[in-house]
């Protein structure tokens, strides 16, 4: 013990014994909702999960994956997995990016801190870049967050500002990429009024430009980095609006598939190419998809795709990204500290874990489970595998995804018996569910139902324990709806198809042959959450979790 009374060690549980093999296995996207035609989860067969559900009703129960409980700034924030994963792994709440920067903006701290000091130096003489997703979806982005940015940077003397919009349809309805441009370019044309050189000078698809994620395909960013950087693309237009337009007609893309293009003037010359001398800022609070962009911007030494020009800029992120790489190096509000993470403590007390998705989800399992922070804890306790994605596809084309060689990898980590913990995330239900295929999505929910079957047969034959639960709704609901829960129509009669997560709650079941008979869900957490989860692994670990951790949703009923 440290001499502020600190301990790593964890006291051992008095009912809960020691040394079992505990799988957690997380279902991205995969929350509870009225069983209808739109709920792929229900259409789709499940058995596992509805034996779960039926067989043990004490084992079985929702809970709170949204809003407050997962630190966001308001109940109508759906949940998503970076919240989701960092509520899981730290066994704490805590103010996620979104709301910090929601207080740094409305404090105005934002343009007191070092980082917004740092970027002004070139509002001056050079141009302020704004790079990042562009919606209200308050995933990885907020649009008023970037309205307030534009408008405090002009107020602070930033001459030229260029916008570099990534249309979403992900986090928001496909085809509300038009109104959010217009909503920007009315904010621009006021910039403009009072004396602020302001546009937007590149744009494209978020998921085909610049937000890839764990390093899957960097093409995605080298798109992006021509777009923005050196001011080519394959299609230049006059205006944003007209871009996204033309292009969602022809090639017929949706707003996440948009491909690259870059804004021209009269002559044909990009209006806002970044060069020497420019500031830039990546105005996405979420990690994951900002990262790779990150690397690019700001690594000297860099070779994951032929940069041409790397021009020497001012660089901030909204947030900082990655504390262990500080990357990047300066930003605009700190990202919340989320430390002692429960990851951290079971190496701490010997606990062997084993972490495995595939490599569009391999972060979230690691990364984000371990409070945004890349690495091992201790390389000799901990193994971390990907199972490489496909990549250059949408998942509807193979909505099977990697979930049962994720489940095989698992499942062969469980019966080597060099593991206590052995977490996996089967990504189906949340990156099908994005697609807003409802066909493929049913197809997806019952491979991630087959891979938790290989999983908890595994545990079956060693005799260990199970906790299976979700970070997120998603796959549950496919369709947009009134308050009144009915699927809305589009001015064609046709239903709106929901590609984002869900208000919904998630469930979580524990079992397996090494969880005593006497363990079972308390009745007294009723609006528990994803970070009462951690405590509750604790203690299938046979340790109390620490005190300032969310209570634990088991407890062990007397004999
Ligand atoms: O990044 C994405 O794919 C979506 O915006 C959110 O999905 P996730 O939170 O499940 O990753
Ligand atoms: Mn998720
Ligand atoms: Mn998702």
């Amino acid at each position: 013990m440290s001499s502020s009374g600190f301990s790593w060690k964890l006291k051992e549980h008095p009912k809960i014994p020691k040394g079992k093999a505990v799988a957690v296995v997380v279902l991205d996207g995969w929350g509870e909702a009225n069983p209808d035609k739109y709920n792929c989860i229900h259409v789709a067969e499940t058995p596992t999960m509805d034996s779960l559900k039926k067989g043990a009703p004490d084992r079985w129960r929702l809970v709170r994956a949204h809003g407050t409980a997962v630190g966001l700034p308001t109940e109508d924030d759906m949940g998503n997995s970076e919240v989701g994963h960092n509520a899981l792994g730290a066994g704490r709440i805590f103010a996620q990016g979104a709301k910090l920067v929601d207080l740094a903006l409305a404090s105005g701290k934002i343009f007191e801190g070092e980082g917004f000091k740092y970027i002004k130096e070139s509002f001056n003489s050079n141009t302020l870049h704004l790079i990042g997703l562009l919606s209200d979806g308050g995933v990885h982005s907020r649009l008023d967050q970037l309205q307030l940015l534009l408008k405090g940077a002009s107020e602070r003397g930033a001459k030229r500002i260029c916008v570099h919009i990534l249309t979403d349809g992900r986090d928001v309805l496909d085809g509300s990429s038009v109104k959010f441009i217009e909503t920007l370019e009315n904010d621009l044309t006021k910039l403009r009024e009072k004396g602020t050189d302001a546009k937007i000078a590149s744009g494209g698809g978020r998921m085909y430009v610049t937000m890839d994620r764990y390093e899957n395909d960097w093409e995605v960013v080298k798109r992006g980095w021509d777009a923005q950087v050196l001011g080519e693309a394959p299609y230049n237009f006059r205006c944003a609006i007209e871009a996204v337009k033309k292009l969602r007609a022809e090639p017929k893309s949706n707003d996440q598939y948009l491909p690259p293009f870059v804004i021209v003037d009269e002559s044909g010359k990009p209006v806002g190419p970044i060069v020497d001398g420019d500031a830039v800022v990546t105005f996405n609070f979420r990690a994951d998809r900002m990262v790779m962009l990150a690397k690019a911007l700001e690594y000297q030494d860099f070779d994951k795709f032929d940069r041409v020009r790397f021009p020497k800029i001012r660089y901030a992120g909204m947030l900082q990204y990655d504390g262990e790489l500080k990357l990047p190096n300066h930003y605009l509000v700190s990202p919340p500290e989320i430390e002692r993470t429960s990851g951290e403590y079971l190496v701490h007390n010997g606990i062997r874990t084993f972490a495995c998705s595939e490599t569009v989800k391999f972060g979230h399992v690691t990364f984000f489970w371990n409070g945004n922070r890349s690495g091992y804890f201790n390389p000799a306790l901990e193994e971390y595998v990907e199972v490489p994605s496909d990549s250059g596809i949408t998942f509807n084309v193979k909505p099977k995804m990697k979930a049962m060689e994720i489940a095989e990898k698992a499942r062969d980590a469980i019966l080597s018996g060099k593991f206590d913990q052995i977490r996996v995330n089967l990504p189906n239900g949340d990156m099908v569910g994005h697609t807003g295929d409802i066909e493929a999505t049913i197809v997806a929910c019952k491979a991630a139902d087959e891979a938790v079957k290989m999983i908890l047969d595994a545990i079956e034959k060693v005799g260990g324990i199970y906790v299976v639960t979700a970070d997120h709704g998603n796959a549950e609901d496919m369709v947009k709806r009134n308050k009144a829960g009915q699927p809305l129509l589009d001015k064609n009669g046709q239903i709106q198809i929901l590609t984002s997560h869900t208000l919904e709650p998630v469930p979580i079941a524990i079992g397996g042959p090494g969880l005593g008979n006497f363990v079972r869900f308390r009745k007294d957490v009723p609006s528990g959450g994803l970070a009462n989860v951690a405590a509750t692994v604790m203690n299938l670990h046979g340790f109390e979790a620490p005190s300032d951790y969310e209570t634990t949703l088991i407890e062990v009923v007397d004999k």
